[in-house]
């Protein structure tokens, strides 16, 4: 029987050195051991020394904590956000929770000082721990596929720095994602013609269910960046690869929660419902390295253009990093693109003055409906990104950001020793009159570096001073690396539909959300979508 751990370990090395280690291990046949920092001797600067010791920070012992999710627990049948909003009033603005089977202990703070002394500490390769379950499934289970390839979400130390300065320069320059831009307007033009045919044109409500439509369309945006492929999930006849592949992506955040943040035995014992995980995972694994060879073919039969695609310029640096990072750029790139653009709507919804605002905005870049995006007309479009910005800050998707610390800390007073997570609540913060003045309020404008018009005044006061406030692509080296697509997208997709339609939320009840790894909408999402049309 396979049997597999991975922890995080700490050793003091003879020369007092603390070498930081994750030890991954399969019944002791594949041993792998990433010296993630070296760093000098103890910390003994008057800060640490005046510090309160970390063993007195307020926090539950690994019982109570068990406690508290038994039937009549506090926190029993509570979601992620729930969770630590109950442990923040029972704690204060830091506390730890003990680490079990395996993982760190983890540290919860509230304070924004906090956050900037873990993030400036963090050091060339900063650790996020958290998916362990990628790292078993590539590492171990399909070694003939990855060979030994983690890819940016689950490697650490030199490895995933090796893996992230080569894919670097393909995700995250700008020109190199704006490439895409005409094919993303098309796509979105593909969604607004797919509303159109479930929207009725009396109430102007849509019969389909919205937020998987946006799914559908989040989808065919990011797998023709990764993949060069369209995959017709806009049509009613979808590539049956594609549609199987959707479904999968669907349960992938959720398999995750359960088996990566939620206490699991499938490092000591593969339940039914790991190894079903491990099929679902195989058949992604299979279709899109498929997906991957039907290109490549592609390429090679067309081989002088002068501008390479993302998949082109991924294959080009070597093929177990391109297989790796495509289904990175899949697992990650749909529900978080199609949960921030839900979320902005929603807002503006909610504020039919900013709106029509923004819609002034839009008609001068699109005067005609039909009309085509271009890199020229998009660039200036300040009301709109400062109505992202707002949406993202009031309902950051990833509520808090997560680092091992590789140095011993200071945080709010208290010692905090290397090797321990901490998880920086943003979500709190960004809604926190402390931070955001009026935080409650949906308002673009605290975003704008000058007056646009008489009525769209800047309000740069409104925000936050502490640029560690408002973080919802994280932070620093290991930041999302999906922001700049994430970005064009959701910009294009906004662009088309308020171009289209005025939007109004329908259900009396606000967007209510359920929190796995990510904030997802749920419950009742309706809208009223009016067309705008030419001649306004
Ligand atoms: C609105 C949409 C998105 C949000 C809010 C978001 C947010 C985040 C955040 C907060 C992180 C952690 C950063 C850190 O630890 O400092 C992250 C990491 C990541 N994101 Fe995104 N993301 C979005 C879209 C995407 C897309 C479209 C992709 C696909 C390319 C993507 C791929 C990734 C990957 C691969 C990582 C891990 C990076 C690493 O560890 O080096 N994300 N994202």
């Amino acid at each position: 029987m396979w049997k597999y751990y991975t922890k995080i370990i700490q050793r003091q090395s003879p020369g007092g050195q603390l070498c930081f280690v994750r030890d991954l291990s399969v019944c002791g046949k594949l041993k792998q051991q990433t010296q993630l920092e070296f760093v000098g001797t103890a910390r003994i600067d008057e800060k640490w020394q005046q510090a309160r010791p970390y063993g007195e920070m307020p926090g539950p012992s690994s019982l109570r904590m068990l406690s508290y999710f038994l039937p009549g627990g506090a926190l029993r049948n509570t979601n992620l956000i729930q969770m630590n909003r109950r442990m923040r009033e029972m704690y204060g603005d830091i506390y730890c929770i003990p680490g079990m089977m395996g993982k760190p202990n983890v540290v919860f703070t509230y304070n924004p000082e906090d956050f900037e002394v873990t993030y400036r500490n963090e050091g060339v390769w900063p650790i996020r721990i958290g998916l362990e379950s990628f790292d078993y499934y590539r590492k171990v289970h399909r070694p003939d596929v990855f060979k030994g390839v983690g890819g940016l979400v689950s490697d650490q130390g030199q490895a995933w720095g090796d893996f992230r300065s080569k894919v670097n320069p393909v995700l995250m320059k700008v020109q190199n994602v704006r490439q895409n831009l005409q094919q993303l307007d098309q796509i979105s033009k593909e969604f607004i013609d797919k509303l159109e045919t479930q929207r009725d044109p009396r109430t102007h409500t849509l019969r389909a269910d919205f937020h998987n439509e946006l799914k559908m369309w989040a989808f065919e945006s990011i797998s023709f960046v990764a993949l060069n492929t369209r995959m017709g999930l806009l049509t009613n006849q979808p590539d049956p690869n594609a549609d199987r592949l959707a479904k999968h992506m669907g349960d992938f955040f959720n398999y995750s929660f359960k088996y990566d943040v939620q206490p699991s035995i499938w490092p000591f014992y593969k339940t039914p419902g790991f190894k079903k995980f491990l099929k679902t995972y195989d058949d992604i694994t299979e279709i899109t390295t498929n997906y991957i060879e039907t290109a490549t073919k592609r390429f090679e039969c067309n081989e002088d253009r002068k501008t390479k695609c993302v998949l082109e310029q991924l294959l080009a640096l070597n093929k177990q990093v391109a297989v790796a990072m495509v289904m990175d750029m899949l697992m990650a790139g749909i529900d978080t693109t199609s949960s921030a653009c839900l979320t902005i709507l929603y807002h503006l919804a909610r504020n039919p003055a900013k709106q029509e605002k923004l819609r002034g905005e839009l008609l001068r870049i699109l005067p005609e409906c039909k009309g085509s995006l271009t890199d020229d007309s998009t660039k200036n479009m300040p009301y709109l990104r400062a109505c992202i910005k707002e949406g993202l800050r009031i309902t950051s998707i990833t509520p808090g950001n997560f680092r091992i610390t590789t140095k011993d800390l200071v945080l709010s007073g208290y010692q905090v020793p290397r090797g321990t997570g901490v998880l920086m609540g943003v979500l709190e913060l960004s809604n926190s009159d402390e931070y955001f003045a009026q935080s409650a309020d949906f308002m673009p404008e605290r975003w704008l570096k000058s007056d646009l018009a008489s009525d769209i005044q800047a309000c740069p006061e409104a925000r936050s001073r502490n640029p560690f406030v408002y973080l919802p692509f994280g932070f620093g080296p290991r930041t999302c690396i999906g922001k700049r697509i994430a970005e064009l997208e959701i910009e294009t997709l906004l662009v088309r539909l308020l171009r289209n339609y005025k939007v109004s939320w329908l259900p009396e009840t606000p967007l209510q959300y359920e929190s796995t790894i990510i904030l997802a909408p749920c419950g009742d999402i309706r809208f009223k979508l009016e067309p705008v049309g030419d001649s306004m």
